[in-house]
């Protein structure tokens, strides 16, 4: 994969003034964002969050799923942190694309869990690419990072290709009466980490 620099410029944010650094996937024409708080070119570990693009829980206040949460929650705590970077990737629906993944939430609304949805589309449950991090990580001048994630597979993911992921941070927020069994069906089919007093009840 050949991922090219674009362009930068200030972002302001609820919890300070980000650089949103503007990269080109050639190979896909998509286009991804690294928001970057302080400096974090060395070789020391810097606070980061890999996050795949959500729509729905991003930007339309859906509470399916946690993911607007932990994207609130990973930038206040970078810049709470002093220093970090998120990675916004623009696969949605776990690499399913919006579409399919509002065909997968139909599926679900009459029963289907997250995986069984994905799987009776003929998907499989995750079809996220990571191979863009590591270039933008470079860019960046990032040598290793404090991965804030309950996902172990996508620490294993991201080692696979070549990052560095010098610690696991929990990122447990967002659980409500709506998104209960989703985050449970993480749980038990898709690995997540969680524990019941990490989480903070946002209904
Ligand atoms: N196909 C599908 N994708 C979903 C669904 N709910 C959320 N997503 C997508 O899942 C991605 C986020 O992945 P998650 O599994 O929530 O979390 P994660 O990134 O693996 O792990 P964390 O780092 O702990 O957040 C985003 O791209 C969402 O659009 C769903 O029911 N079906
Ligand atoms: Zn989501």
């Amino acid at each position: 994969m050949s991922v090219k620099y674009v362009a930068s410029s200030k972002l302001p944010t609820p919890w300070g003034t980000f650089t949103m650094v503007g990269f080109e996937d050639e190979t896909s024409g998509k286009e991804h964002v690294a928001l970057v708080f302080g400096e974090v070119a060395g070789d020391s570990p810097v606070l980061a969050r890999v996050h795949s693009e959500c729509l729905t829980g991003d930007a339309l206040f859906s509470l399916r799923c946690d993911c607007g949460f932990q994207l609130q929650e990973a930038l206040k705590r970078i810049s709470e942190n002093g220093s970090g970077v998120l990675l916004y990737l623009r696969q949605e629906g776990r690499g399913i694309g919006l579409l399919n993944k509002i065909r997968a939430y139909h599926l679900q609304d009459g029963g289907a869990d997250t995986v069984e949805a994905n799987e009776q589309l003929g998907f499989a449950a995750d079809m996220r690419d990571y191979s863009m991090c590591l270039p933008m990580l470079e860019h960046l001048g990032i040598k290793q990072v404090r991965l804030m994630t309950n996902n172990p597979r996508k620490v294993k993911a991201l080692e696979q290709y070549g990052v560095a992921v010098a610690e696991r941070v929990p990122l447990q927020v967002g659980k409500n009466r709506h998104n209960e069994q989703y985050l449970a069906t993480k749980m038990g089919k898709l690995g997540h980490m969680m524990t019941e007093h990490h989480f903070r009840e946002e209904e």
